[in-house]
């Protein structure tokens, strides 16, 4: 069935809007969609896709829309490119001319930089790290849009009963290769209204950041701080994998985030984490705990550049001084997590950017100046995990290799017989704990 003709006016009109660059493209779309009640899930749908489709291959469609009418012609490549030329309605002859010439364009042909639509600045990074040939196919992974990646929640049900009530949907579900309580979902099926969502049995999650909670390691009982736990993807994972025993402390800054961790969190059925807002790394709620905690994620706050497969616009939004100054914060939030600790625990530090300097060069900043503490390598961690990933110290996830977003992680053990915890200058702040 075609889609009306007013839906190529509507992602013109949302396009205009998002390529200004002032705010997450996902915002700017829920807002549009917020002020535009009229339209029905499967155009909203076309033109999300339409909008993201244009983001992910902006440098390429950007020299064929040309000037004048350029705006409805990126529409039309991007619609063009979510939903097919055939679904689209409201096309006039020379836009079906001009879609039939872009179409037969060989873009294998064209300049390394132009197949990756990257802007300069990020291009000649990743050719700098990854040679031109991966960046290409990097790039080129990193614009497909992702699969839906479900984490079931062993607290409620088991994988095999998860697939098996997926498949009555019906939704087909396979297991992942690496994370043990993944299903992937190739569709993009709507599951808030399953049973099994309401239940708390399943939680969509990306396979790499499942793997990276399980390579914390948390075991029943023991005491654990996700330093950045943001809205809790991973906060629930760990949750789940210490069997809802011991106690999961959730840290953040913010409290919008940590608020959206509350109704997941009732779903779930936890009772062993404790969600605390804190003013900064060096609140005075972390001294309290210094030297107490057996295991600290901190995935840090980043340029997410290794999320580009949700959100395209991310690449285009970022800025080469940005990636600097959040090196520096990565260093001060990695500091002050490590003084939680104690002797033999583990911090992992996590990003989901794919830039050496958010990840390599902060972890060798900190172990630089923290004797205390050793790289466990990762071929080791994953080994113990029992997950058939090859990698050397570091996890590296990529999407072209491991179809997942790309992550990067390093964990750093603190050595047993470690000095007492020097007392560190905190900022008191007011709010209690809680
Ligand atoms: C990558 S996100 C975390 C995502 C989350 N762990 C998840 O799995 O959904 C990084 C988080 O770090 C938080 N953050 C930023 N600065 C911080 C700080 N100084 N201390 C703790 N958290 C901070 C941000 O508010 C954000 O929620």
């Amino acid at each position: 069935m075609r889609l009306p003709p007013a839906i190529l006016a509507n992602t013109e009109e949302v396009l205009r809007e998002i390529l200004r660059f002032s705010a997450p493209a996902d915002t700017t779309l829920s807002r549009y969609f917020k002020d535009h009640p009229r339209l029905g899930g499967r155009e909203r749908g076309a033109i999300a896709e339409g909008v993201y489709a244009v983001l992910r291959n902006k440098s390429f469609f950007t020299d064929f829309a040309g000037s004048g009418n350029g705006m409805r012609r990126l529409a039309i490549l991007g619609l063009s490119e979510a939903v097919g030329a055939e679904s689209m309605g409201g096309l006039s002859e020379e836009e079906v001319e001009f879609l039939t010439r872009i179409k037969e364009i060989d873009r294998t042909l064209m300049p390394a930089q132009k197949r990756a639509n990257l802007p300069d600045w990020l291009y000649e990074k990743f050719v700098a790290q990854y040679g031109e040939a991966e960046t290409v196919i990097l790039a080129e992974a990193l614009n497909q849009p992702a699969p839906l990646d479900l984490r079931v929640n062993s607290i409620k049900a088991t994988r095999d009963e998860v697939m098996n009530e997926l498949a009555q949907a019906p939704i087909a579900a396979e297991p992942m290769p690496f994370a043990p309580l993944g299903l992937r979902i190739h569709k993009k099926p709507s599951l808030q209204n399953l049973p099994l969502f309401k239940s708390g049995a399943i939680e969509v999650q990306d396979e790499g950041s499942q793997v990276l909670s399980q390579i914390v390691g948390a075991k029943r009982g023991e005491m654990v701080v996700d330093f950045c736990a943001g809205a809790g993807g991973k906060t629930l994972a760990l949750g789940a994998l210490m069997r809802n025993t011991g106690r999961l402390y959730a840290f953040d800054v913010s409290e919008k985030r940590l608020a959206k961790l509350k109704p997941r969190l009732a779903r779930s059925g936890l009772s062993n984490v404790h969600p605390v807002q804190i003013a900064h790394e060096r609140d005075v709620k972390i001294k309290r705990l210094a030297g107490k905690v057996d295991r600290v994620l901190v995935d840090a706050p980043c340029s997410g550049l290794g999320t580009l497969r949700r959100n395209p616009d991310v690449k285009w939004r970022q800025k080469p001084e940005a990636v600097t100054e959040m090196h520096d914060k990565q260093v001060a939030i990695l500091d002050g997590a490590a003084r939680l600790l104690k002797g033999g625990g583990r911090l992992v530090y996590a990003t989901c950017s794919l830039l050496d300097e958010e990840n390599e060069r902060v972890v060798e900043q900190f172990l630089a100046k923290h004797e205390d503490f050793a790289l466990v390598p990762m071929n080791v961690v994953l080994a113990e995990q029992k997950i058939e990933l090859e990698m050397g110290d570091y996890l590296k996830l990529l999407p072209h290799k491991h179809q997942t977003d790309g992550f990067f992680a390093a964990v750093l053990e603190r050595k047993k017989m470690a000095k007492p915890v020097a007392p560190v200058a905190t900022e008191e702040t007011d709010a209690e704990e809680e």
